[in-house]
């Protein structure tokens, strides 16, 4: 009995030793070292546990509850520092099993769920906080603050209503707003481009957001010029970075690694699985539902190669960050975003978040699509460059420039705009053979925008608008027909901004018509006062 007694002391030194050796760990911010010996010291206190209750020592098991709850709690502090969020919830849940008002775990619950994006659970937790603060007297600042954050995204969340004014007209001072994760009237179906695409649901307005998602993982730096010596190894460095950071990402994540799996790898994409839009939602599957598997370096590499998107693209706009910065990253649901030479989605990275919306009036049922490389150009350009893309377009406006490139003139009219001597002379020449074959409405628009070059060099020079005259069309006619071609982009919105200034500001009809094409542009996360102060600034020339 004496001898049991002692070998009972001596295990429970140890454990003391052990536990307070994980502490110490943890305050030295080791987290692996702390993760490891908690996870000892918990599996021996759950096998003292059992003793216990066989010896129903009610004093022993309610102090062996409490360690039990605090090291779970300790050990989901670490695995949320190094990333392993699902695992650190998994410890907050049986910690709260034990101690259901433990505010240490619910704080750590709340933040977890918080950056895992489920806005109103996080709250939940942290109403929980407040209320037991409240009880024994507490400080609950940091606690309302928290439950404010939730609010806000929240409501960001359920409505996609983003209000960047104040940010970007200071300039991109300061951090950029946090931003929720936003799923818009968008649904994933089988393309008539190749593979899935994303679709709308419902007529949807320019400017509006489709959707607002952050990064898997981004890889940044600062670039040398192109050409430079260093530049290939440059990119190269960062293409690795984010590969790396990927196969970290999913590696910790199950549903992550699940969800990057389906991505595209240019291949075979007609027989790809087409998976419903709530999967992507932030609490719209259990991550237990998906098998742990180790991420395979390759097929990540293929992946990406199919799906990354660079920040500085042509139909994108970086905001509040140096422009030398050069950005590429993986967003999972903007992946299923196929290219169009006709194209009515456009986006905003902010920080690690991609915004995405439309950039023209979008019809219900209508595909969303961007543009993967500049499409104010003529056919056979894009042509060179969907072929770098691995793909050859589909899209409507280049069968339709396919058929009209039979005629020769085509290829003078490009000759001519290359050489860039009079581009009144170019438009006016494509403008008489539309009328001859006969081109109308939307496909007057597509031809306008591969030769948006000659019409901008043409409203832009006194010169060749004194020698031809009425014979160029009207500026805001061929914004319009452009701009309902390619969707809103900030080349033509440049000329309509410069076009205004010339006018002294032009009426409110032209003020109502550039406003609209900056929603386009920047989506509608400016209210309407800051975006006419934002193109008055002419920040557009940024
Ligand atoms: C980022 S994925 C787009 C989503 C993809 N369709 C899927 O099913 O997952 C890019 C790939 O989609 C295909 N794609 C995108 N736009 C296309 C287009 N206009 N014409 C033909 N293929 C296209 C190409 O295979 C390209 O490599």
């Amino acid at each position: 009995m004496k001898e049991e007694k002692q070998d009972q002391k001596m295990e429970e030194e140890m454990m003391q030793q052990l536990r307070s050796k994980a502490t110490e760990l943890l305050l030295r911010e080791e987290w692996i070292e702390s993760i490891k010996l908690y996870s000892h010291y918990l599996s021996l206190c759950q096998e003292q546990l059992l003793i216990f209750h066989e010896m129903s020592g009610t004093e022993q098991v309610s102090k062996l509850h409490k360690s039990l709850c605090l090291a779970f709690s300790n050990r989901a502090e670490a695995r949320t520092r190094l990333g392993y969020l699902s695992d650190a919830l998994e410890d907050c849940d049986r910690a709260l099993e034990i101690e259901p008002t433990h505010s240490k775990t619910l704080l750590c619950k709340g933040k977890i769920l918080l950056v895992l994006n489920r806005y109103s659970m996080a709250s939940d937790c942290f109403k929980r906080v407040a209320s037991v603060e409240l009880q024994i007297g507490g400080n609950c600042e940091t606690v309302h603050e928290y439950l404010d954050r939730c609010k806000k995204l929240e409501f960001q969340s359920r409505t996609g209503v983003l209000d960047l004014s104040e940010w970007v007209l200071s300039g991109f001072r300061g951090k950029p707003p946090e931003l929720a994760e936003y799923i818009g009237a968008i649904q994933i179906k089988k393309s008539e481009h190749s593979g899935r695409g994303l679709f709308a649901t419902k007529d949807i307005e320019a400017g509006t957001l489709l959707l607002v998602t952050k990064a898997v993982a981004t890889g940044r730096g600062i670039l040398p010029k192109p050409g430079e010596d260093s530049s290939d190894s440059a990119r190269l460095v960062m293409w690795k970075d984010l590969v790396d950071k990927v196969l970290d990402a999913a590696s910790k994540c199950s549903k992550t690694h699940h969800l990057i799996r389906n991505l595209s790898r240019g291949e075979d994409e007609d027989g790809l699985e087409i998976p419903v839009i709530s999967f992507f939602k932030p609490d719209g599957t259990d991550e237990s539902l998906f098998s742990k598997e180790k991420p395979n370096v390759g097929s990540i590499v293929n992946i990406l190669d199919v799906n990354s998107l660079t920040e500085d693209a042509i139909s994108a706009k970086v905001l509040g960050k140096n422009s030398d910065y050069y950005g590429v990253g993986l967003w999972i649901l903007a992946s299923f975003i196929n290219h169009s030479c006709n194209p009515n989605a456009r986006r905003l990275h902010i920080g690690d978040h991609v915004v995405i919306h439309a950039s023209r009036d979008v019809k219900a049922g209508e595909e969303i699509t961007s543009a993967y490389f500049d499409v104010l150009v003529p056919l056979n350009k894009r042509r060179e460059m969907s072929k770098t893309w691995g793909f050859h377009c589909r899209c409507r406006r280049c069968k339709f420039e396919e058929e009209i490139n039979c005629r020769g003139e085509i290829r003078e009219f490009e000759a001519a705009a290359e050489r860039g001597l009079d581009m009144g002379a170019v438009v006016v020449g494509l403008e008489e053979n539309m009328r001859r074959w006969m081109v109308k409405g939307k496909e007057k628009g597509y031809l306008r925008a591969s030769f948006w070059a000659a019409f901008s060099g043409a409203f832009r020079s006194d010169k060749s608008m004194r020698r031809w005259g009425i014979r160029i069309p009207a500026m805001e006619a061929v914004v319009e027909s452009v701009a309902e071609a390619v969707g809103a982009d900030e080349r033509i919105l440049r000329v309509v901004v410069e076009g205004l200034k010339r006018n002294g500001g032009g009426g409110i009809v032209q003020m109502e018509r550039a406003l609209k094409l900056g929603r386009g542009v920047y989506g509608r996360v400016l209210k309407k006062q800051a975006m006419k102060a934002f193109l008055e600034l002419s920040r557009i020339h940024d």
